[in-house]
Parts: structure tokens; C-alpha cells; sequence
């Protein structure tokens, strides 16, 4: 039997590594994970992944892959866009809606930006899927994991505050009448940003690419 091919993920956030699991290992890639801190600069999407690549391969001295998703409302010229996290952050889903309050346009796109990288100073590959959608107020569960919203009511303030920026914003992304929190998480993984760009890593690793 062919030997199956491994990814090491690096990322701090346990629910991208669960879907990008759910998403890769039914097609036989392994996925191990590192939660390292990696620099995100400023930049375009593009650039953002190739550093957080080229210092993860650096800190560990071998293959990694790592993704850095942007959510960018058309209305503010791709804003958000790789700054979502601290804008989660600072003002959350109601900013979110607040920010759209003075145009028609609340289209947005959801882009995962995936980098592979062999170790350090080989060259970094990016792979990329953009789902279409609109940002709507709250709808569906304000989790991006259950099990972190549990621990944010047994945690201190302070912590519980660090804990939001991982809620997500898949309640105020709507695709096709339902946001990413109603979807069952088979049919967000098919239809979102990260399982388009897993689709292109996928056929990369599958047409040879990692050898
Ligand atoms: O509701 C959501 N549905 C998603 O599908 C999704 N994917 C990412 N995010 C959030 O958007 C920001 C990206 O920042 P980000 O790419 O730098 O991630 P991160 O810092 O959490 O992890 P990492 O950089 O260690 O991989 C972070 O706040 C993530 O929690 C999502 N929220
Ligand atoms: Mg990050």
C-alpha cells in the first residue's frame, strides 16, 4: 500500500485544523499540527501567508503548511480583509454590520490563502479558494467551536475576551440564503474559502507535488 502523504498544519486556532482534518484525511492526507505564533505583516493576502510559511519552515526546520483567511467586504475595497481577527476582535459581529450601515453593497468574499513550504529557504506555493457571500446580521450559533464557548463562561474576563476573537464570523457570513453557522459543517467544508483551496492542495499533493 502506497505510503499516505502527511501535511504538518501549523496554526494556533483548533477549529481551522479540525475542519482542514475533516476536510483532507477522508482523502487519505494525514494532518499533524504545530500551534506556533507566527509574524502576520501587513500586506496583500498573498504576502501575509508567504511569511507566515517562510518563518514556520524556518522554526521548525521542515515541510509546513499554514493558511491565513481574510474576510473583505467589497463596499470597503477588500477591507477587513487579513485584518478580520482584530476586528472581530475590537468590535465584533455588530461592528461588522455597523461598518456596511452606509452602503447597498454588502457583498463580501471569504478567502483562505493556504502556503506550503518543504523547509526553510525552499520557495513557498500558495493554493486559494474564495466563497461569495454577504455580511447579515448574527444568524445560527456565535461559535466557531462549541467547546470554546463552554470554557468562555469558566474563564476570567480577560481571558474570555482573547477567547472571542476565535468565535468567528461565520454567523454574519451569508451564502445562499443560510450563513456559514446554520450550514452543517460537511456542507460549509464543500461549499467554503478553505475546502476550495484544499481542493487545489489536494490535487497539487495527488499529481505529485510533495515528492
Ligand atoms: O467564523 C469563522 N469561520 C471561518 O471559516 C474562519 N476562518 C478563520 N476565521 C477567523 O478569522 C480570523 C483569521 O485570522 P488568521 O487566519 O490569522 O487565524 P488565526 O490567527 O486564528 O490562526 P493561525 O494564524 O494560527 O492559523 C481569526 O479570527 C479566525 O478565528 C474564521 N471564522
Ligand atoms: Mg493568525
Amino acid at each position: 500500500m502506497a505510503t499516505p502523504h502527511k501535511v504538518n498544519f501549523i496554526t494556533g486556532n483548533a477549529n481551522k485544523l479540525s475542519e482542514v482534518r475533516a476536510i483532507l484525511e477522508p482523502t487519505g492526507i494525514v494532518v499533524s499540527n504545530q500551534a506556533l505564533d507566527l509574524p502576520e505583516i501587513q500586506g496583500s493576502l498573498e504576502d501575509v501567508t508567504r511569511e507566515k510559511c517562510r518563518v514556520a519552515a524556518d522554526l521548525v526546520k521542515g515541510p509546513v503548511l499554514v493558511e491565513d483567511t481574510c474576510l473583505c467586504f467589497n463596499a470597503l475595497n477588500g477591507l477587513p480583509g487579513p485584518y478580520i481577527k482584530w476586528f472581530m476582535k475590537s468590535i465584533g459581529h455588530v461592528g461588522l454590520n455597523n461598518l456596511l450601515a452606509a452602503y447597498d453593497d454588502k457583498s463580501a468574499q471569504a478567502v483562505a490563502t493556504f502556503g506550503f513550504c518543504k523547509g526553510p529557504g525552499q520557495e513557498v506555493l500558495l493554493f486559494q479558494g474564495r466563497t461569495d457571500g454577504k455580511v447579515v446580521q448574527a444568524r445560527g450559533p456565535t461559535h466557531f467551536d462549541l467547546k470554546l464557548r463552554r470554557l468562555l463562561f469558566r474563564v476570567i474576563y480577560d481571558e474570555a475576551f482573547e477567547l472571542i476573537i476565535h468565535l468567528g464570523w461565520d454567523a454574519v457570513f451569508e451564502y445562499e440564503g443560510e450563513t456559514y453557522a446554520e450550514m452543517d459543517k460537511g456542507k460549509k467544508n464543500k461549499i467554503s474559502h478553505r475546502g476550495k483551496a484544499l481542493d487545489e492542495l489536494r490535487r497539487w499533493i495527488e499529481n505529485g507535488g510533495m515528492n
